[in-house]
């Protein structure tokens, strides 16, 4: 079995953070682990307070799972403040995984912060350079690239910028766009469209996780990036058209491994050309 591990904060509420990770690595058939680098108490509307594991101990964490297990894939979520980033890359070097999938998570849906604006440096210097792919969201390729984004064309230009940061692959998501939700992926070379229907609901709590995970879920079962990509935006379109009104803001995705096997053979309505 292809062993995933998520690093990121913990979501209470289960819609979000790591519980959204390991809903989607089972629903993949991975088997998930996770190191555990906040402590968030909050549900769909609002963010009540962060605690934040100590610096040593996410390193414990990351050394437990090395030393036993391979690893062959990670997917890294909510990192709130530069120290917890710099245990993180020290581990990253040390242990080199491959296919490391980073969701440089700044905002919860209600708008409340996740990451101190203040560790936005350490996170282009530090940790940035070992992701195989970055997934930031409009506004979090906005403040990464230090550009505004108003169209398709700046989404290419912030990818290009972020990818010139030392990340292996961009991939600026549309969610917070209008229209339809269209994602840029850029290698270095060339650019490639991931287009599928909005669907209108409030209910995206956990969206930028769920997809992250399915991404490095993929990665680990053997796709190359562009079809894990791919298969990952047909499960999170999926997980949407089916999201749950749990709770009294932003309700979260649905993960469902036989709604996620129905959703593939009837063909998502994903679009995607280069
Ligand atoms: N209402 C929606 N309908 C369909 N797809 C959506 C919708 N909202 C977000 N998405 C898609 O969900 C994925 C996560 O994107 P986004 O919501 O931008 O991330 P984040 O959770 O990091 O803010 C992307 O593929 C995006 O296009
Ligand atoms: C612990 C934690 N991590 C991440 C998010 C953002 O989730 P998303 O951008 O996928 O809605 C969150 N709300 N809580």
């Amino acid at each position: 079995m292809k062993k995933v591990l998520t690093i990121a904060g913990s979501d209470c509420s289960g819609g979000a953070g790591i519980q959204a990770d390991l809903k989607t690595f089972s629903a993949h058939g991975v088997f998930g682990m996770s190191v555990i680098v906040s402590v968030v108490a909050e549900n769909t509307s609002r963010v009540i307070d962060i605690q934040d594991v100590r610096p040593d101990m996410i390193e414990k964490q990351i050394d437990a799972v090395f030393e036993d297990i391979d690893v062959d894939a990670v997917k890294i979520g909510m990192l709130s403040q530069p120290d917890c980033m710099e245990a993180v890359a020290g581990k990253l070097k040390q242990y080199a995984p491959a296919n490391i999938v980073l969701d440089p998570v700044m905002y919860a849906k209600n708008g409340c912060p996740l990451m101190n604006p203040d560790a936005i440096d350490t996170l282009i210097e530090k940790v940035i350079p070992f992701a195989n792919l970055l997934t930031p969201n409009i506004p979090e390729a906005e403040k990464i690239a230090g550009m505004s984004i108003h169209n398709v064309e700046d989404m290419k230009k912030s990818a290009e910028a972020i990818y010139r940061m030392g990340c292996k692959n961009v991939l600026v998501k549309g969610g917070h766009a209008s229209g339809s939700a269209l994602d840029i992926l850029f290698d270095g070379e060339r650019f490639y469209t991931f287009d599928a229907q909005r669907i209108d609901t409030k209910n995206t709590h956990g969206t930028g996780c769920t997809y992250s995970a399915a991404i490095a879920s993929n990665l680990a079962l053997g796709c190359s990036l562009q079809e894990a990509v791919h298969r990952a935006k047909e499960y999170i379109t999926t997980a949407i058209r089916h999201s749950l009104a749990i709770g009294k803001g932003h309700g979260p995705t649905h993960h469902f491994y036989e709604l996620y096997q129905n959703g593939l053979k009837n063909g998502a309505e994903i679009n995607n050309g280069q």
